[in-house]
Formats: structure tokens, sequence, C-alpha cells
């Protein structure tokens, strides 16, 4: 790209766009590039940086004039423009946060501390579309991308434990919203430490059930607040959500493996597979997995492999104090760690090994990886 980059930025002000922003700020990017800030719906608008008003960002000629667009408009944004811009010739680099795109054979999944080679391979073939990957996919592959590229996996579960973020801003207002209804409800009767809990039980119930189809469940379909949504996206008609089928296509992707590898053939896709479950955490997805390994390694072989795979990881000690501490959404928000612990070998024989991992999915689930691919543009 030119010296200083002129960067379309759309989607800025919502909630990947907002970390985006403060993750750019933080690591002194906007000093790299001239930004252009876009808006949907306010175009002409004050800009969060700079003098110039916002642009139209559906002004195909102003996004043309950008060396790079990244979008966190989400997914309808981009079967907008995108196809449009690329049919009128604009060849700059389009790095998108929505899923839209990600499994085209011209685009890759960016997560650059696990395909950081396919990244280099991509750009050396003349690659224009970085697409960031699914955040529950991402998450994982940041924990135990070690046993990956080692060649460890035979194959992989997952049951997930994700966040209302994942959702949008307003799931995580409504389940907020919930539990505040339900605490409402039995206030009186908590504040009695004589209450009866079968009866505070049976009050909640009863209010739980009495949301199901009205407006306060009407972002989840359901009641999360004290419940739980055992599925997370479409339904494929197979018996499979659309969160479930990605953890495999996606995964298998990033690692450059499959039919829809890029570039080189990839080798055979890896079977991966389970359960997306919505809980009613904030913004860190969660994850239990269970691997059958290629071959019998020792589980201090394994530990090491993982937590010097990156900067990020951060391996912890199979105990239940610090599982407690360093293992849960409520420790993890907010930053880039990725904690994986519970590393221990399963009772089913020793290749079977399991593990448990969380994540922000809001940083390494979406804002971080994007954030990082321009910046691998930017500096080569
Ligand atoms: N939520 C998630 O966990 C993940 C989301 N993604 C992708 O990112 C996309 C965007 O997700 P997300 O950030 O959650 O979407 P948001 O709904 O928070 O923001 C999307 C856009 O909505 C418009 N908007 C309207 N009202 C408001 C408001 N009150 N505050 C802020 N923005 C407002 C803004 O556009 P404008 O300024 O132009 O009006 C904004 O850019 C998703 O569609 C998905 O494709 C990817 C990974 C994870
Ligand atoms: N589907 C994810 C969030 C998300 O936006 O995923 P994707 O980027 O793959 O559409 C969740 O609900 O937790």
């Amino acid at each position: 790209m030119t010296q200083t980059p002129r960067v379309g930025l759309i989607g800025w002000r919502g909630m990947v766009g907002s970390v985006l922003m403060d993750r750019m700020t933080d690591s002194g990017d906007f000093d790299l590039i001239e930004p252009v800030f876009f808006s949907t719906s306010n175009a002409g608008g004050k800009a969060p940086r700079g003098d110039a008003p916002l642009a139209d960002a559906y002004d195909l000629d102003t996004l043309k004039s950008c060396d790079a667009i990244l979008t966190c408009q989400g997914g309808d944004y981009t079967k907008k423009v995108f196809a449009d811009l690329r049919a009128q010739g604009w060849d700059g680099h389009w790095i998108d946060a929505a899923s839209t795109l990600r499994m085209e054979k011209d685009a890759l999944i960016v997560l650059d501390p696990v395909n950081r080679p396919q990244i280099d391979s991509a750009l050396a073939a003349g690659n224009r579309n970085w697409i960031g990957g699914n955040c529950t996919v991402s998450c994982m592959m940041m924990g135990v991308g070690a046993l990956f590229k080692a060649g460890l996996v035979e194959w992989m579960t997952t049951q997930t434990y994700q966040a209302a973020s994942g959702g949008g801003a307003q799931h995580m207002r409504e389940l907020l919203t919930q539990y505040g209804t339900l605490n409402a409800e039995v206030r009186d009767l908590l504040d009695d430490p004589k209450s009866a809990i079968l009866e505070i039980d049976r009050k909640v119930l009863a209010r739980q059930r009495a949301m199901l189809d009205s407006d306060e469940s009407a972002q989840f379909g359901a009641v999360l607040g004290g419940s739980l949504i055992p599925w997370i996206d479409q339904d494929l008609g197979n018996g499979v959500s659309r969160e479930e089928w990605k953890g495999m296509a996606e995964t298998n992707k990033i690692l450059g493996l499959g039919e829809d590898a890029i570039g080189v053939p990839g080798g055979e896709a890896i079977p991966i597979d389970g359960f997306c479950v919505r809980i009613g955490a904030m913004r860190c997805h969660s994850q239990a997995l269970t691997f059958k390994l290629t071959r019998d390694v020792p589980l201090d072989e394994i530990e090491g492999m993982i937590a010097s795979d990156n900067d990020w990881v951060k391996l912890v000690p199979n105990e239940k104090q610090a599982t407690m501490e360093a293992l849960t959404p409520v420790a993890v928000t907010g930053t880039l760690t990725i904690p994986v612990g519970r590393v221990r070998k399963l009772a089913m024989g020793p290749e079977y090994l399991g593990a448990f991992t969380v994540g922000d999915q809001l940083l390494w689930g979406a804002a971080e990886p994007l954030r990082r691919i321009l910046r691998i543009l930017i500096e080569g």
C-alpha cells in the first residue's frame, strides 16, 4: 500500500467497531493511516477523529478512493457494496468482520498468530479480501492452535458457552433486563432470609415463562436470564446450527486444509463438531474441547506446546483455585489473554485430551484480527 494509506472505516460506532477503534488508538494505528470515516445513517455528520465530515458509506466513488476498506458494519452492508465496488474495478484491500465472504475462494480468514504463513502466501498471490473469522473459532484457535499446527489433532469436539454479545448490543441489554426483572420479582423474598427457596424458584419460573413470546425476549426469541439456549445462528435443516457448521468449515480454512484452501491444495480436513450454546455471560465465549490426538503425547509436552504458541495464550494449572481465578469470562473480559486450562487426559485413553478455554469475543473474536491484518498490509 502507499506510504500513508487512505483507509475507509465503516461500522466504527457499532459494538465491534468501537472495540476496534479503541484498539487502533491504543496501538498507534491511526499514526500510520489517513482514516476516512463513513456512515450508513449520518453522512455529513461529525467524524470521531479529524475535521472531515462523515462520508456516505454507499457512495462508491468515495469508497473507491480508499486503498483499504475496513468494515464492521455487518453482512447486509457487505452484500450491498462489495460486489459493485469490485465490478467497478476497485482493487484495494477489503477487510471485513462479517461472515458473508468468509468461505469465498478468493477470501482469506485472518488470524495471523495462527495462519501468518497462509496470509503471506495469499498476499504474494495478490489476495485482496481479508475476512475476520467466527468469534468462537478464532478464540479457540488462539488457545489451542499449537495442537493443530503440530498435526496432533485427529478430531475435535466442542461444547461452547457463548456470551450474549455474539448476538449484538441489543442482546446484551435484553439479558441484563431479564436478570433485573427476575430479581425484582423475588426481591422481597430474597431480603427475608427465612423465605422458602422453592417459593422463590416457583416465582422466578413463572416470570421466565411469562417473558416467552413477549417483548422481553424479542432479541433472543427465548429466555436467557437464568436459562440457556442450545441453538445459535440459522437452522441448516440437517440438525446442525450454522454456528456449529462454522467450527469445522472455518477452522480447516484457517489452517489451509480441505477443499476451500486458498493457493496450495489443502490436506484432508480435520473433523470438528459439537454443540454451540448461548449462556448468560456478557462478552466472553468459553468452550470445553475434547481432542482425539493422532498419537499419545505426554501431558507436560502438550502443556508446553500450548503455552509457547503465541504471546496471548496463558496456560492455567488444572487446579480448582487457579481455574476459578483465571478461567472465567469475568477474568478475561476486556483483555487479549486467552487462558487454556482444565488440560488433562480423559478416561477414554491416552490419546484423548480435554481442555477448556475462554476468549473475549469482541477482541480476538472480532476486532483484533482485523486491526492486525491492516497493520500487516501497511508494514508488510
Ligand atoms: N457482535 C459480534 O459478536 C460480532 C459481530 N461481527 C460482525 O460485525 C457486525 C457488526 O456487529 P455489531 O458491532 O455488534 O453491530 P452494531 O449493531 O453494534 O453496529 C452496526 C451499525 O449499526 C449502526 N447503529 C445504529 N444505531 C446505533 C447505535 N445506537 N449505536 C451504535 N451503532 C448504531 C451503526 O452504523 P452507522 O454508524 O452507519 O449508522 C453501526 O456501525 C455484525 O453484523 C457481524 O457481521 C463479527 C464478529 C462478532
Ligand atoms: N455468531 C456469533 C457472533 C458472530 O457474529 O458470528 P459470525 O461473525 O460468524 O457471524 C455468536 O452469536 O456468538
